[in-house]
């Protein structure tokens, strides 16, 4: 399951998403293989589409073309996919959309959550923009 909201950004080739250094990832472009992320931000080149395993509750994606950083909180769900399709074939997105967003969500993959009849499972996917230079 996953909250899947997509982000406006400036140019995706010129944006970084920051937090999820040396985490644990499954490739989905490589039938979810499992990596460790060592490099220092994420930035975008190609078509890119990762669940980061076990995440820290906040993610930033910072556009400093646009000067802010958006600050992706989230809480009951650990696992997070951050997606891009680049020239992808994607239902619904013209050609070009493909570089003004990028999409951050919060996940439960490894562990999924169940909630049986009567049950109710609470999670928060917040969303907030701060100036950042
Ligand atoms: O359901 P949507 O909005 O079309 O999104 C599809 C994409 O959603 C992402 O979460 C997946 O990681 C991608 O593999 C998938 O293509």
């Amino acid at each position: 399951m996953a909250l899947h909201p997509y982000f406006s950004v400036s140019d995706i080739s010129e944006i970084q998403v920051d937090g999820l250094q040396n985490l644990n990832y499954l490739d989905q472009l490589k039938n979810r293989t499992r990596f460790t992320d060592h490099d220092k931000t994420i930035t975008f080149k190609s078509q890119f589409d990762r669940i980061y395993l076990s995440t820290p509750n906040d993610i930033r994606i910072v556009d400093k073309k646009k000067q802010k950083t958006i600050v992706v909180h989230k809480e009951g769900q650990v696992d997070a996919v951050v997606w891009n399709p680049w020239e992808k074939k994607v239902e619904d997105l013209g050609t070009e959309d493909y570089r003004r967003f990028v999409t951050v969500e919060s996940a439960a993959v490894e562990k999924p959550i169940t909630v049986n009849p009567g049950q109710e499972w609470k999670g928060i996917l917040q969303m907030s923009v701060v100036p950042s230079s």
